[in-house]
């Protein structure tokens, strides 16, 4: 890969030019608000999964957003310095947008979109600091150039965002000639486009990015002024652990955080009442000493290992539990004590 004019090589990612929004999602502090999962187009590489697509659902990150609350609740939570709305594709929800880039307006905000979108739509998105342009499958890239123009009239940071899947002459005389960046995706696999890509010759690396996309990056870095290259394993890494790591950072101390932004702890499963009464007879306070969660309460490890034999008499059931610090609360190990 050429490293000639490039800033920062980090797991695999570079850049010669990094937008705001780039540069907070970095550091883990971009919420996703995934905004609806329709879209009217159909790219062999979407890789949006099962759960969403074509369904008309929110999120915020991993959440579900049936009310805003949900939503702030969320960017509390992660502590976000901005938010990325995405989709689907998200100005079919121009209402739903222009309602998150209000409630959210002191945060930074960034925009992908397919649509070639008018005048009268893009000046609907006040508060919009960044959009990020994606061509179908780099059809019909020159239909960009009057949504690119108006979008930096409107004082927005403007870009292409594409995925490595070809080069595009024309996409990258575009983006050179009105001064605008390039944030090209390392093209991921998912279980959702994973058949397609293989049937296109694209082949899969340890991280589902791709493993024979090297000739496609390298003609974009080495022709584009304004580039940023961020690869799965930059996304997976580093981008993701930050953010676990400010979630976990915000859950109570008795929570053990670790380097992959994990969190260890005890977790006492069975009637929470008659464990919330124990814990509170030993002087354990909620919300401090420990958390009530689907199914039991959560606690520190070491309270688990001195009263297991005493939780267990009153018919609980007591483990120690490594899992992620988001609203879904997955577990990766659970160990019986
Ligand atoms: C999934 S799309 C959703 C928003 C909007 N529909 C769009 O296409 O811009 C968000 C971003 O993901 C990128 N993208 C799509 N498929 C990808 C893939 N398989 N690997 C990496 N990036 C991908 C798109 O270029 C776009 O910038
Ligand atoms: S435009 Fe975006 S959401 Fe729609 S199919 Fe393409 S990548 Fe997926």
């Amino acid at each position: 890969m050429p490293v000639r004019k490039f800033k920062r090589i980090e797991a695999g990612s570079f850049y010669s030019y990094l937008s705001e929004g780039c540069k907070l999602c970095r550091r883990g502090a971009k919420m996703v608000l995934f905004v609806t999962g329709i879209c009217n187009n159909s790219c062999f590489y979407c890789p949006i999964s099962e759960e969403r697509r074509g369904k008309d659902v929110v999120f915020a990150n991993e959440r579900e957003v049936k009310r805003i609350e949900d939503a702030i609740e969320e960017a509390n939570a992660m502590s976000a310095e901005g938010i990325a709305i995405t989709g689907g594709e998200p100005l079919l929800k121009l209402d739903r947008v222009v309602e998150f880039l209000k409630t959210f307006k002191d945060l930074h905000s960034h925009l992908y979109t397919a649509i070639p979108a008018k005048e009268s739509v893009l000046s609907k998105l006040k508060h919009l600091d960044e959009i990020r342009f994606h061509p179908p499958e780099l059809r019909n890239v020159k239909a960009y150039e009057e949504p690119i123009k108006t979008a930096k009239k409107l004082e927005m940071d403007v870009g292409f965002e594409i995925p490595s899947i070809a080069y595009s002459d024309e996409l990258v005389e575009i983006t050179n000639k009105l001064d605008i960046f390039l944030n090209l995706n390392e093209l991921e696999f998912s279980s959702t486009n994973y058949e397609n890509l293989i049937a296109k010759g694209f082949r899969p690396n340890d991280h589902y990015g791709c493993s024979n996309c090297d000739e496609i990056i390298k003609a974009y870095a080495e022709n584009v002024n304004k580039f940023h290259y961020c690869s799965a394993r930059f996304k997976d890494k580093a981008q993701l652990r930050r953010r676990l790591i400010r979630m976990a950072k915000n859950l109570p101390d008795f929570y053990i955080i670790t380097r992959e932004g994990t969190v260890i702890c005890g977790y006492i499963e069975g009637d929470v009442r008659v464990i919330e009464e124990f814990l509170q007879s030993k002087g354990l306070k909620r919300s401090e000493d420990y958390v009530v969660v689907e199914g039991g309460v959560e606690t520190s490890v070491e309270f688990v290992e001195e009263y297991s034999s005493l939780l267990k008499k009153l018919g609980t059931n007591v483990f120690i539990i490594e899992r992620y610090p988001t609203s879904k609360r997955v577990v990766v190990e659970v160990n019986p004590v």
